[in-house]
């Protein structure tokens, strides 16, 4: 059996690709099994990107002021607005997977992601029962770790325990068919199997609703059968499962309802082989070219449909222009004038859609966002080693480093370290200007300012070197007392210490923790100068 679909290709360039799927590798269809309350609700959603540095406007459109100002400026572009959903509105319920099909740009990943609470839709609202997981790891593994570490790090941005995703690394290597890939870094992976391996990690906790954007398109007939049925087993669980995918035999397998999205618009929405049927006769009549190379966005200004140059290249309709600035768009026949057998669910929500789900139901806001954001974070490949425990929020920057630098160390690297750890010599206790800073940790004495003769040797011998007084040893040079000698305990150096700014004190009467040394003359030059 060959499933065609249209995708895009770097050059503009459409091409189809055949997922070659036989009938015998296929699964068995997804079995309709009763449906529960909602647990989402799209109502009447639009997502507009802004997109700064489209093509500038021509130099006829430009007013004679902005010839002449803008001489001198640099032309920045224009800001293009490309809207990407417009006006999607439908209710699934718990127990359901959904289909989501459409050609390239038709607004498949940004609804998903507006679901999932990572794009606040522009306008219309969307109500979730359940916490979404949109294949909720990706944007936690780094490449440049093995596929082991990124399992760790993919379970705790899950929410699990370091233990709990390490426990679950067996099976999540059986189930992504790794081997010993598992411990090579995931830049050494196929395609295939870094979706595989995204994929196993996304469902190691059963989410309530699990959106995945074309994660299965590149696993082989033994992937797929194996994906299908942990979906199955979500919805089991009385989960919901929207799946985006190309691959319109997997779509039929794996999912109990479709919606096919054509330019931000529900084209059809219901019944698997009905949407899928009707999907894939539109395929064939646009024979394969089922979106416009060079297109910028279903409702967006598309690229080349300028006045200048070139313009007209790459458009469908061979160069007439079709309307196409932000907000201006050709309007799709409605569901109800093309006779498509889903057009029943194509309806705005209503109040009514909301009352069974009174109370669990919430909207999602900008709240989601941040929550979605967060469980999403970054982890570094500290915040999987044991000793780390506690999972912190490290930028990818800071993880680079870690990489460059985990190579094996060498004798040389010991090397430099010994040499930075040098005997302490006389020179080094001379230029201590602390006193009470110095401790003598060879048990002896307290008096840092001894001798050196009498003090016990640190080490190899050093050569004498004369007693270099912290203070002035006598008022015959400068004038100042002989301080009284200092004990080098913490208390005495704190008291010496508060002295460093003061006048010193003049009474003759010993400091509590000193011993006198006699004192000959008691006048501070400052003293004197005061008097003078
Ligand atoms: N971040 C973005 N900034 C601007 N435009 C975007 C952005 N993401 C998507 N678009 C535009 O929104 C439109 C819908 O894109 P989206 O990726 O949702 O489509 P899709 O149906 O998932 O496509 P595909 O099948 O190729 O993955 C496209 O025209 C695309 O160019």
């Amino acid at each position: 059996m060959t499933d065609n679909v249209a995708r895009g290709t770097s050059n503009g360039k459409f091409e189809e690709i055949d997922f070659e799927i036989d009938a015998e590798d296929l699964p068995d269809r997804a079995v309709r099994t009763e449906l529960g309350a909602p647990s989402v609700i799209v109502d009447d959603v639009h997502v507009t990107y802004r997109v700064f540095g489209g093509r500038p406007v021509s130099g006829t459109n430009r007013s004679l002021f902005n010839r002449i100002v803008g001489r001198a400026r640099q032309s920045v572009g224009a800001i293009t607005e490309v809207r990407a959903v417009r006006g999607v509105s439908f209710v699934a319920r718990h127990g359901e997977a959904i289909g989501i099909v459409g050609t390239n740009g038709s607004g498949k990943s940004t609804l998903l992601r507006a679901v999932a609470g990572l794009h606040p839709p522009t306008k219309g609202r969307v109500y979730l029962s359940g916490e979404p997981s949109l294949l909720g790891v990706n944007a936690a593994l780094l490449k440049d770790l093995s596929g082991e570490r990124n399992i760790t790090i993919g379970g705790l941005a899950l929410g699990m325990s370091e233990a709990e995703a390490r426990a679950k690394i067996p099976e999540i290597v059986d189930f992504a068919d790794l081997g010993d890939f598992v411990y090579l870094p995931m830049n050494a992976y196929s395609s295939g199997m870094a979706a595989r391996l995204r994929f196993a990690i996304s469902t190691i906790v059963t989410p309530d609703i699990l959106m995945v954007d074309e994660a299965l398109a590149t696993g082989d007939a033994a992937f797929r059968k194996k994906s299908k049925e942990r979906i199955e087993k979500i919805r089991e669980e009385a989960g919901t499962v929207f799946l985006v995918s190309h691959s319109i035999a997997s779509v039929r397998a794996m999912c109990t309802r479709v919606i096919w999205l054509d330019q931000g618009q529900v084209r059809m929405d219901g019944d698997v082989d009905t949407v899928c049927d009707e999907y894939q006769k539109f395929i064939k009549g646009k024979g394969g070219k089922a979106t416009a190379g060079g297109k910028i966005g279903p409702g967006g200004r598309r690229k080349g449909a300028g006045k200048g140059r070139g313009a007209g290249k790459g458009r469908p309709n061979g160069g007439k222009r079709p309307a196409k600035v932000a907000g201006q768009h050709k309007q799709l026949p409605r569901p109800a004038e093309t006779g498509h057998p889903a057009t029943g669910s194509l309806r705005r929500v209503t109040q009514e859609d909301l009352r069974p789900a009174t109370g669990s139901l919430r909207q999602v806001s900008r709240d989601d966002v941040r929550p979605a954001t967060g469980s999403l974070r970054k982890v570094s490949p500290d915040a999987s080693r044991p000793a780390t425990g506690s999972p912190r929020r490290i930028s990818p920057d800071t993880a680079r480093p870690a990489t460059g630098a985990l190579r094996r160390v060498t004798e040389d690297d010991a090397r430099p370290s010994t040499g930075t750890l040098r005997r302490l010599t006389w020179e080094d206790v001379r230029s201590d200007r602390s006193g009470g800073g110095y401790q003598d940790r060879s048990g002896g004495g307290d008096d840092p300012l001894a001798a050196p003769e009498t003090r016990p040797v640190m080490g190899p011998a050093e050569p004498a070197v004369p007693r270099v007084p912290r203070w002035p040893s006598s008022t015959s040079d400068t004038g100042f007392p002989e301080l009284p000698r200092v004990r080098a305990d913490a208390e005495s150096h704190r008291s010496r210490r508060s002295w460093v700014g003061q006048r010193r004190p003049q009474s003759t009467e010993p400091a509590p923790d000193t011993e006198t040394i006699p004192v000959v003359k008691v006048t501070d030059p400052r003293d004197r100068a005061d008097e003078g």
